[in-house]
């Protein structure tokens, strides 16, 4: 009888403007709990297993301190990470430019060609001081091929979905490949 199956742990990091959320979103995700103060993340790693499809896959969440336009990345948030939260909050038009921005760095950071994530407007609840419209959001996810979602740490809206669709994505990218056209046909070509 095959014994239980071991999953490894999937790494995901959380960027963003500063004071976008992005504590307030691992918090109520984390621990179900929300605060109005402010304190400057530093890089702080939480433990929580998502179920996806049915399977729990154990999870380390890393919450990092804001980032602007001159920050560098640094290797714990481009090196053995699976996927990005990458947040801006929909009451701030700035730090929506910068989600392209930490995107783009991540990339060259990487190497890689493409990174499993999604986009999260913050602070949903926020709507009367909206300064990024939800098309907005959908189009620069639709650019850079990632999952995107509005959702409220202060509400706890979507929160949960937040994570799930991250590792939503990340398994999207390990999925084998589908077989050939040929393989369907029962042949191959030795
Ligand atoms: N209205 C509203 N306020 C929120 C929400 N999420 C966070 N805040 C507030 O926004 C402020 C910043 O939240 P943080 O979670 O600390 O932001 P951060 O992105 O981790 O900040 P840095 O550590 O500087 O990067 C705090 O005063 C929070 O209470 C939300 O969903 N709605």
């Amino acid at each position: 009888m095959p014994g239980p199956v071991t999953l490894h742990t999937r790494k995901i990091v959380i960027l963003g403007s500063r004071s976008v959320g992005k504590s307030s979103l691992v918090k109520q995700f984390v621990d179900n709990d929300f605060s109005e103060s402010y304190y400057p993340t530093v890089d702080t790693p939480y433990s929580k297993t998502i179920t996806y499809n049915g399977v729990e896959y154990p999870c380390e969440i890393i919450d990092t301190a804001g980032q602007d336009e001159f920050s560098q990345l640094n290797s714990q948030h481009a090196i053995g990470i699976h996927g990005y939260v990458l947040v801006y909050s929909i009451a701030s038009r700035a730090s929506f430019n910068m989600v392209q921005i930490i995107y783009d760095k991540i990339l060259n950071y990487s190497g890689l060609p493409e990174i499993a994530a999604i986009i999260v407007g913050s602070k949903a609840d926020l709507n009367l001081s909206r300064q990024v419209d939800a098309t907005d959001g959908q189009r620069l996810a639709a650019q850079n091929k990632t999952a995107w979602i509005e959702a409220s740490a202060l509400r706890n809206e979507n929160v949960g979905q937040v994570f799930e669709l991250c590792l939503a994505e990340i398994e999207r990218g390990n999925a084998p490949p589908p077989p050939p056209a040929d393989a369907s046909r029962g042949c191959a070509v030795m």
